[in-house]
């Protein structure tokens, strides 16, 4: 649909662009992104005619873009600039109807039923029939964005070029507008070549991205290979940190600022923040953790700064635990959006907790372990499904910065160092009658502050999967014989 080769040009003498080359297909949605004043309004103005270009070539729909006349272009592109100016006093209307100019025909050109249908249509899909009669500088920022949008729409553009179309929009027209636009790629074969500063909606939703630096293009491809950590810190300046969406395959960018670095340093996680009363353990730590956990709140990969491990009843049944669980976080002075909570019937007491100090890293392991409700995992389709609190419950707080990958061992470490003590106590499952390998409802917490030496991995000879392997063990068989003593005095 569009072919830039080898384009040069600028402002009078200035050479903004240099070396442009790429091509956008028909029904492509195409972003453009970049620095300030890396050259992208000047590209989409060269595009649209509106700026000559001075070297190379711009064909549309493999014709030279200097041989369309005006209106023959205007049916061809519908450009929805930066800062559309409006220096009439104009219905909302009246603007968007200025969009068929290209389409009419005859001598007066004629409005015909065709052109209102169409005006009515796009007013309707961008939102603002409602403001038809009103006039344009009476309207929000937002509002009038969606009136010029309407206006570019009316033409019935083959290509559409956008300069940050969602600028003054809010989060659900930004929703509405880019949903709209990829829509009609699909369904119309509509071709959006648009300017984006926001790399996360860029990469929601464009095919392809076209990364320009100093007049030059850096990167052109999919929205995976362009958004790439490194290469957006190197064109930007700055740091990032790049994670997947969590329910969609983009990349999505984040920003650290600069109190990232102060916060956490030299600050240790130890037993000295934990208090133990009847009704809870509770650790809290001076800042955020990054947690993966399988508590009753805070699950998944989060940040969290409070952690709860509260005693219930062995009989503890509630229909929704989650709310519950909620609700008692509230009443206990605990924000739940920031606490990681789980249940456990075990006595508060009977808790076994010791901090574990290498060189240049520490670990803190927490375990409340009770056996009654004791599985072979290799058996438990053997078991009827019921959910009933918690009974091992690991807690690892780690001084260290744990990779992704280190999170994921931690936890397979500690589920080994786990089974093993299962193992040596000979813990049986009662329903199979063979060795326990665990709990039907064990819950694991990895924290770490962020903070000092790089733990890259956690494998069971690392050094991280050492001191997991030893704590876990250490900690989990001490718990299960402290239980199993008070289950003896019982009895
Ligand atoms: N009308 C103009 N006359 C002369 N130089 C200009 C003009 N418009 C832009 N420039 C220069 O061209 C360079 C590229 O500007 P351009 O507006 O294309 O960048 P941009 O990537 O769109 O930036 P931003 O993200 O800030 O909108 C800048 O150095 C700018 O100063």
């Amino acid at each position: 649909m569009l072919e830039i080769e080898q384009l040069y040009g600028g402002y009078d003498k200035d050479l903004v662009l240099e070396d442009i080359s790429f091509q956008v297909r028909k029904g492509e949605l195409f972003g453009i992104l970049g620095p300030n004043g890396s050259g992208k309004t000047t590209l989409l103005k060269m595009i649209s005619g509106i700026l000559p270009y001075k070297q190379g070539s711009i064909l549309v729909k493999g014709q030279p873009l200097k041989k369309y006349s005006t209106k023959q272009l205007a049916k061809v592109i519908a450009v929805l600039s930066q800062h559309t100016s409006e220096a009439f006093s104009y219905t909302v209307k009246e603007t968007v109807s200025l969009g068929r100019y290209a389409h009419q025909t005859g001598f007066f050109n004629e409005w015909a039923q065709e052109d209102e249908k169409i005006v009515e249509e796009v007013m309707s899909r961008t939102g603002v029939s409602a403001l038809k009669e009103q006039p344009i500088q009476l309207l929000s920022g937002g509002e009038r964005q969606r009136v010029f949008l309407a206006q570019a729409l009316a033409q019935e553009p083959q290509i559409l070029l956008l300069d940050e179309p969602t600028n003054h929009l809010d989060l659900s027209y930004q929703k509405e507008l880019l949903d709209l636009l990829k829509k009609w790629t699909r369904e119309k074969e509509l071709t959006v070549v648009s300017i984006f500063h926001d790399l996360n909606l860029a990469g929601l939703y464009c095919d392809r991205l076209l990364l320009m630096e100093n007049g030059k293009v850096n990167r052109c491809e999919t929205p995976n290979e362009v958004l790439k950590q490194d290469t957006i810190e190197e064109v930007y300046h700055t740091e990032i940190r790049r994670h997947p969406h969590p329910k969609v395959p983009a990349p999505q960018m984040v920003l650290l600022p600069e109190s990232y670095h102060q916060v956490r340093n030299n600050v240790k996680i130890t037993e000295k923040d934990m208090a133990i009363n009847e009704e809870f353990i509770v650790l809290k730590a001076p800042f955020s953790l990054r947690t993966m956990s399988s508590g009753v709140t805070g699950s998944g990969m989060g940040w969290h700064h409070t952690f709860v491990n509260r005693h219930v009843d062995k009989n503890y049944n509630c229909e929704n635990h989650r709310e519950e669980m909620r609700d008692y976080l509230k009443a206990n002075g605990f924000e739940p959006s920031e606490t990681v909570g789980m249940m456990t019937a075990v006595h508060t007491e009977d808790v076994v907790y010791r901090l574990y100090e290498e060189q240049q890293f520490s670990l803190l392991v927490l375990v409340t372990a009770g056996v009654g409700n004791a599985v072979d995992v290799s058996k438990s389709h053997e078991h009827s499904y019921c959910l009933t609190p918690g009974t091992i419950n690991t807690w690892l707080f780690i001084n260290g910065e744990l990779t992704d990958e280190a999170f994921i061992q931690s936890v397979v470490t500690a589920t080994e160092a786990k089974v093993k003590v299962m193992h040596d106590l000979n813990i049986q499952d009662a329903v199979s009658e063979t060795m326990a390998t665990g709990t039907s409802t064990d819950s694991i917490l990895i924290a770490a502050t962020q903070n000092g030496t790089v733990l890259e991995y956690a494998g069971s000879i690392t050094p991280l999967g050492k001191l997991i392997g030893k704590g876990v063990y250490d900690c989990t068989e001490e718990a299960i014989r402290k239980s199993l003593e008070r289950r003896a005095k019982r009895c």
